[in-house]
Formats: C-alpha cells, sequence, structure tokens
C-alpha cells in the first residue's frame, strides 16, 4: 500500500501553491461566493482507512456529483427499463447542452449530462410527491455515507431554481417528446434539491464506498447494488462523467470519476479506494481545474489508474 497520507500531504501543498485556479461557477449565484482558494481531499482505502488533507470536512454544494447516487436509485426502481429512456454515450457536449436532444428524439445520451439527470430524477419520483422524494434521496446518502448529518442547502436549492432556466428548457422539451413523465416542475425540484445536497469531502468518499466495494456497503456488509450494476456505474463515470472533458480525465487520471460545478470530484478505484477531492475553480469544461489536477498527482503516485497493472 502507497504511503497516502504523505502523498495526499505534498498534493495539497503543490494546490495551495499553484497560481491557476479556475473560475467559480457564477451561472449559480449561490455559487459564485465560494473562495477559489479552498481545497479539501480525502481518501477512503478499501481496509476502512480514511486520510485526509486541507479542508476535508468542509461541506461544498456536490452539484452534478448527485447524478451518481440519483442513477442508483433510478436502476433500482426501473431497472434495464431505464436505458429506454437515457442513453449510456458520451455527449461530446456541455453539460447542459440542448443540441443533440432534438436529433435524438429527446432521449438524453447518459444519465451524468443535465438533460440525463433530469430524466433520471424524474423516475426517482416515481408516482411519489416531490417532497418525500427529495427526503428519500437524502436518506440514501445519509445511509451510503454513514453519516446522519448531511443536509441539503436550501439557498444553494433556491438560487439555482430561480435561475436554472437552462435546465427547465431541458425539462419542457423533453417532456414533449414524452420523456418527463411527472410534471416537469415536480422533476425540476427533485433536481434542484440533489444537486444543492451539501457533503464534505470525508462524507462523500464514506458515500462512495459502495462503488469501490463491488456495490456492497462496507459499514453494514449489505449491498447496495450487485457487482455488476457497479461495474457499471463505474464505466459510465469514466466515459460520461466529465462531459465533453471525460476523454481528458480518462488520459489524464484513468479512474471513474464524477464532477460538478460546486468544484468536486468524486473517484473510484475498483477494489482500493473511493476518493473526494474539491477545489471550486471549473476549467472551460466546468470541471474542477486542481481537483483533477489532484487527482492526476494522486494516480501518479499510486498507479491506481485503471489502465495501470495492478503493483504496477
Ligand atoms: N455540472 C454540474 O454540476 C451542473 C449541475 C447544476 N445544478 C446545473 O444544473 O447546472
Amino acid at each position: 500500500m502507497p504511503d497516502i497520507q504523505r502523498i495526499i500531504d505534498t498534493i495539497a501543498e503543490e494546490i495551495a501553491g499553484a497560481p491557476h485556479r479556475g473560475r467559480v461557477a457564477d451561472y449559480i449565484p449561490a455559487l459564485a461566493k465560494v473562495d477559489p482558494m479552498r481545497f479539501g481531499i480525502a481518501v477512503v482505502a478499501a481496509d476502512g482507512r480514511v486520510f485526509t488533507a486541507g479542508e476535508a470536512d468542509a461541506a461544498f454544494s456536490i452539484q452534478s456529483i448527485s447524478k451518481v447516487f440519483t442513477l442508483t436509485m433510478a436502476l433500482g426502481k426501473a431497472g434495464q427499463a431505464l436505458w429506454k429512456r437515457v442513453g449510456r454515450e458520451p455527449s461530446g457536449s456541455a453539460f447542459n447542452s440542448i443540441v443533440q436532444l432534438e436529433q435524438e428524439h429527446g432521449i438524453p445520451r447518459n444519465p451524468f449530462i443535465n438533460a440525463g439527470a433530469l430524466v433520471v430524477s424524474d423516475v426517482v419520483l416515481g408516482g411519489g410527491d416531490p417532497r418525500a422524494t427529495i427526503g428519500e434521496i437524502l436518506r440514501f446518502v445519509r445511509y451510503l455515507a454513514d453519516d446522519d448529518a448531511i443536509a441539503i442547502d436550501m439557498d444553494v436549492a433556491g438560487s439555482e431554481a430561480r435561475t436554472g432556466f437552462r435546465n427547465v428548457a431541458l425539462a419542457n422539451y423533453m417532456k414533449a417528446f414524452g420523456n418527463i413523465e411527472r410534471r416537469v416542475e415536480d422533476a425540476l425540484n427533485v433536481y434542484f434539491n440533489q444537486c444543492a445536497l451539501a457533503m464534505s469531502c470525508r462524507q462523500l468518499a464514506m458515500a462512495g464506498r459502495f462503488l469501490a466495494h463491488d456495490g456492497m456497503h462496507p459499514g453494514t456488509g449489505r449491498r447496495v447494488v450487485s457487482a455488476l450494476r457497479a461495474r457499471r456505474i463505474n464505466a459510465l463515470m469514466l466515459t460520461c462523467g466529465h462531459y465533453d472533458g471525460s476523454g481528458e480525465f480518462a488520459f489524464r487520471v484513468g479512474i471513474p470519476g464524477k464532477s460538478g460545478v460546486g468544484g468536486g470530484i468524486l473517484a473510484i478505484v475498483p477494489g482500493e479506494a473511493s476518493i473526494a477531492v474539491w477545489s471550486p475553480g471549473l476549467n472551460e469544461r466546468g470541471n474542477s481545474q486542481l481537483g483533477s489536477l489532484a487527482l492526476e498527482r494522486l494516480s501518479d503516485a499510486t498507479g491506481w489508474s485503471v489502465f495501470t497493472a495492478r503493483g504496477g
């Protein structure tokens, strides 16, 4: 086992001095206020040890990382039928793009772009009421992380509900194709609230453990999803988790990862670790600039890229 603590301490030092930090998301007013100097990292190893550096216990807006958890829930509810409504291919387009939807009849390319995640939220909503569904998502994430302190930041949820016109457009457009089954405002309500989940790197890395353990919750020993489903969620994270930056992330880091515009990234090394990093400045694709760099350094130092021979 590499010396994780030493490695992440060195990474935190490098990140603290990095001159180019990217730009904080400003299209969601509540996120525009976050200080780009902040940084945290948490690594939960397969044996349960937790390594942290920087502000690993500071809560931030997980934004699109929530799409991993709602996808897991939607697969539990709809099973394979989900794939009739959402594709499994990288889009090569921005996370909030609408261009492919018209030609592809309202079927989003994958569950991690906004359009796909809105369909997933609609599935999670099922016949239920949005408030109950938001509660269900919160309980699921708390269960995965073994942490009842996780909450939704109402300021962020409200901020996005007031300004999320693109998401409103995407949901309405898909409704026109029959691919949003419930009320558009209900699907959006669920989506905005799941994106506003506030979690620390430690909580996020804990919540991701099941994906590093073939679908098992290592705390309870109970299965969250089958090993096959965990493998597939990881595959989607690798191919689609960074939108039109997924190829670059695979090239540089080589670990399934899901980013959010709050500056967080959840990264899964099957059989080895669940990792969360946070640095609020984003690159031009909307992915955390220094979070990606931190994961690249970690991957280089540990040999954890899924494209590296184990023990290499
Ligand atoms: N990439 C993201 O994190 C986007 C999520 C954000 N809530 C949005 O819909 O725009």
